[in-house]
């Protein structure tokens, strides 16, 4: 395993200037943080806590009042760090009337890919992000699912080392963040470090190693995520067509140990996701025999974007 850190943040400050007030905001706090290659770490808080101000300085998108940011071993200040990240920004906007295919063409040739590399790139990136059939259709038209995929597709185009994700799932359906849950685990399986924030806890859970928890500026708590989340004086049994006679003999063992305390017997619960999915999942297979149902039936939204703009 590489030895040199993807991510590498030392005692991150970062101040806003306030308009309305003498003092400044303290918006990150003496944060550090380590992120090793092949690692999806994902920064969790509230609204306001600090998560995209850290990502921006990472990105050099923004100056550290005080600290320092690396990226596989180079300063982030550095522009040549950037070749070895792809970012999704949390509300990325793209030229309307550009397909999403010459979208992808556009950031692909940004990168430095031309040529036969950069179609096979393009389809390669449709293909991942489930757009094929509506690469020819224009961005103005993507639904804000389709709109957070072709943003990933966008991140990924020059197969970046470390791919960086603010809020990937902000405002999709859960069908869609199912997607894109599945395309970050796909990502890991490649060796590609993720780094994500996000204040949806469950999905972080699904796809992350490792968490930090960010709150008012102040990393909080971080680690892997097996030991953050685990109950060290719990032990889980979780058994499958258990009669009661066995089951009764079972607690009945547990009261007989020493200092054993039994907590709980019952059925384990899905959660109120994994249910949606699977009736969306049944109702599909149902009605519609096509692979990309879930991505026609979506209303279209407008893009948040202005004609003209560009993201960076
Ligand atoms: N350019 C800026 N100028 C002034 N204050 C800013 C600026 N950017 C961020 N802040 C402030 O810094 C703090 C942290 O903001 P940041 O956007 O990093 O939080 P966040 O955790 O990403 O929030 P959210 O989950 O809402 O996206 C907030 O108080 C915010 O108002």
């Amino acid at each position: 395993m590489e030895d040199t850190p993807a991510v590498q943040i030392n005692h991150l400050v970062k101040e806003f200037a306030s308009p309305f007030r003498k003092s400044k905001v303290r918006a990150v706090d003496d944060v550090s943080l380590t992120i090793m290659p092949g690692e999806v770490y994902g920064l969790i808080g509230p609204n306001g806590s600090g998560k995209s101000t850290t990502m921006k300085a990472l990105l050099g998108l923004l100056s550290p009042t005080a600290g320092s940011c690396y990226v596989f071993g180079q300063n982030s200040m550095r522009t040549d760090s950037r070749q070895e990240i792809g970012f999704l920004p949390e509300n990325p906007y793209f030229y309307k009337h550009l397909s999403g295919e010459e979208t992808l063409k556009f950031y692909g040739k940004l990168c430095g890919l031309r040529g036969k590399l950069l179609k096979e790139r393009v389809d390669e990136m449709m293909d991942l992000v489930s757009l094929t059939d509506a690469r020819k259709r224009r961005i103005g038209g993507y639904s804000k699912g389709m709109l957070q995929r072709i943003g990933l597709a966008q991140a990924l185009i020059h197969d970046p080392r470390l791919v960086i994700l603010d809020e990937p799932t902000a405002g999709v359906d859960p069908v869609g963040s199912r997607q894109i849950r599945d395309l970050i685990v796909n990502l890991k399986e490649r060796g590609v470090t993720v780094f994500l924030c996000s204040h949806l806890l469950e999905q972080v859970q699904e796809v992350c190693d490792h968490v930090g928890i960010i709150f008012k500026g102040k990393l909080v708590k971080q680690g892997r995520l097996e030991d953050l989340i685990a109950i060290e004086d719990q032990t889980e049994i979780v058994v499958r067509n258990a009669t009661p006679r066995a089951l009764a003999r079972l607690r009945a063992v547990i009261a007989d140990s020493e200092n054993a305390e039994f907590i709980r017997m019952g059925k384990p619960r899905t959660t109120l996701e994994r249910l949606f999915l699977e009736e969306a999942r049944l109702s599909d297979e149902e009605s519609e025999p096509s692979s990309d149902a879930a991505v026609s039936v979506e209303e279209p939204v407008e893009s948040t974007s202005k004609e003209g703009e560009q993201d960076a």
